[in-house]
């Protein structure tokens, strides 16, 4: 490749960073002004830049830019500065951008492919200008974050998750494939909305649905192949477990919002149990989940599957989880509760059945949890007199407020941490920055409760053992090795994840445990034994290194 096209490929354009002697070689003279700059040097002003932009949008749209024009320097600035860059390409931005999606400045990027399209999905498929695929994010768009549905310009959702695939789980961008499967829209607000980019119709659902979804699981392996790793993002309620359970066992797929989060959550509680003054075993805790959908079920289900494993009967393992939805507490024999919350639903007393609806206060005092994990879009739904009640009787109450993006928290670091004189073991799904309480000389280190920790090294596993399939027993071994990078430094300001500026080494580790499950299942169609985390982190795409 040489001159222009040289240029106009991301992947391959260096812009000013080109010598003389390279511009000389391939024909780049007169096509760039004359002055060379370092790629330091061009990070650095993005940075400035990036700094003196004034809101989440336009650093969004500076970002996606850059991304369509100068792939290294998009990444190089990434990998080298994730805890500044990552909150304006994911969460909370990509909520931001999202609902503001066609009124961005940026370049299209991914495939939206519209339910009334008559021509078939396999050859749609063909337009995408990538022949190998390792990772493909595919959304509905019914449930972006805790925004609800956003039909079409859900689009941000997809691509965040895959340039965080590349940016912190060293998959090369070009073998990442964003999709919007567009089956309609039920917020009047987006879809009527004169710029709207998608299909101006109420959603498809019932069979319609579902055969354009095995279209599209059939088109996808058809085209690249049975091992290429689907991600469900942010699929509605009503599709998500569905969905994952009509294809888990056939297909190499998962979802994120109910297994990646469940990596975390758990990962999350294995760290809050080596802070000091936590009982060090999860058989000890009860869990109230606020928000019994995919990542309240999904992070409960792999608590139970870590307990299973320490001994503990299934039955009664379940028993330490209860969950809270928009009708209160679920309880065996309460009407309205879906078959998956029914796993869920325990004998109550009479004294507890008449606490259920009265809300969350009222359950905390009759339960008396270790852990609150809020995974229900509701911003303020733990109030200071819920988590007051948790520091009353627990030492170190666990507090997950995880639902995004941060006008969604169920309640702020700064508030979970004042109202537990600084006791509180405090996770977020998007980011809060540290707090130093009045008359305190440390500060306290909310740790991000985001599935982007476990999801970038899970799939770069799923890829390099070539599984066939994603069990849960892999997002326990993530979540497991996850857990164990937390160093005593962290636990010391109650951080219970590691520092993000380690991604990268962190998804090497988890794709190596991975990899392990991988070939302990029989599941791996590659040879794993030569791989161990090292070779793994330099197998790893890194802008001018890509060997993946
Ligand atoms: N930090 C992370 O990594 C992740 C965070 N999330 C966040 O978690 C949130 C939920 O996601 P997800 O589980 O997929 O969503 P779902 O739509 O599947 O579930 C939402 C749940 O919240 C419940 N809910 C709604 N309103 C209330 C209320 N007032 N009181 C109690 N419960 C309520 C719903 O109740 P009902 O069943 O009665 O309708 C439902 O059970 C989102 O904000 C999402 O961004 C999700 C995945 C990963
Ligand atoms: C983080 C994530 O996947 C979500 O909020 O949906
Ligand atoms: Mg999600």
């Amino acid at each position: 490749m040489s001159g222009y096209t040289l240029l106009t490929t991301p992947a391959t354009n260096r812009d000013l960073r080109f010598t003389p002697a390279e511009r000389a070689a391939a024909n780049l003279t007169g096509l760039l002004p004359p002055a060379h700059r370092t790629l330091h040097h061009q990070i650095q002003h993005l940075l400035q830049k990036l700094r003196a932009s004034p809101t989440s949008l336009t650093r969004y749209e500076i970002l996606l830019n850059l991304l369509a024009r100068d792939e290294t320097l998009f990444f190089s600035a990434a990998q080298a500065n994730l805890p500044l860059l990552l909150p304006m390409i994911y969460t909370p931005a990509v909520g931001d951008a999202c609902q503001n999606y066609s009124d961005l400045s940026i370049p299209l990027r991914g495939m939206w492919l519209p339910i009334s399209d008559p021509a078939p999905l396999r050859r749609t498929l063909d337009n995408w200008p990538a022949a190998a695929v390792d990772v493909i994010v595919v959304s509905d768009c019914e449930r972006i974050l805790g925004l609800g549905d956003l039909g079409a310009n859900g689009m941000g959702i997809p691509v965040g998750k895959l340039l965080l695939y590349s940016a912190c789980g060293g998959i090369n961008p070009a073998r990442c494939l964003p999709v919007v499967l567009d089956v309609g829209c039920n917020t009047p607000a987006v879809r009527d909305h004169d710029a709207y980019i998608g299909l101006p119709i109420p959603r498809v659902t019932g069979s319609d649905y579902d055969a354009f979804l095995d279209q599209f699981m059939d088109a996808a392996v058809d085209k690249y192949g049975p091992n290429v790793l689907i991600q469900f993002e942010d699929f509605g309620n009503a599709n998500a477990l569905r969905l994952l359970d009509r294809y888990r066992d056939r297909l190499c797929c998962f979802n994120d919002d109910i297994q990646g989060t469940a990596g975390v959550g758990l990962a999350g509680v294995l760290s809050a149990l080596r802070v000091k003054g936590v009982k060090s075993s999860l058989q000890d805790h009860t869990f109230v989940f606020l928000g019994a959908g995919s990542a309240g079920i999904g992070i409960a289900s792999l608590i139970v599957l870590a307990l299973v494993r320490e001994g503990i009967s299934e039955e009664d393992a379940r028993r330490q989880c209860w969950f809270v939805d928009s009708r209160g507490l679920i309880y065996k024999g309460r009407a309205s509760v879906s078959p998956a919350k029914e796993t869920f639903a325990h004998e109550a007393s009479a004294e507890l059945q008449a606490v259920a609806p009265k809300g969350l206060l009222e359950i905390v005092k009759a339960i008396k949890p270790t852990a609150l994990i809020g995974v229900s879009t509701i911003r303020g739904s733990f109030s200071e007199d819920i988590i007051r009640e948790m520091g009353s009787f627990n030492d170190r109450p666990i507090i997950f407020a995880l639902s995004n993006p941060t006008s969604k928290a169920e309640c702020t670091a700064e508030e979970a941490y004042a109202y537990t004189d600084g006791r509180a073991i405090f996770a977020s799904g998007s980011p809060f920055a540290p707090v130093r309480l009045p008359g305190r000389d440390t500060n306290l280190v909310p740790g991000q409760g985001n599935n982007s920790y476990i999801f970038p090294g899970l799939g770069l596993g799923v890829v390099m053992s070539g599984a066939r399939r994603v069990p849960d027993t892999m997002f326990l071994a993530a979540a497991d090795t996850l857990s164990k990078l937390v160093d005593a430094e962290q636990l010391a300001v109650s951080c219970v994840y590691p520092d993000l500026n380690s991604l990268m080494d962190i998804s090497a580790s988890i794709a190596y445990a991975v990899c392990q499950e991988a070939k302990r299942l029989g599941l791996n169609d590659k040879n794993v034994d030569d791989l161990d985390v090292k070779t793994i982190r330099e197998m790893m795409y890194e802008p001018g290194r890509g060997k993946m």
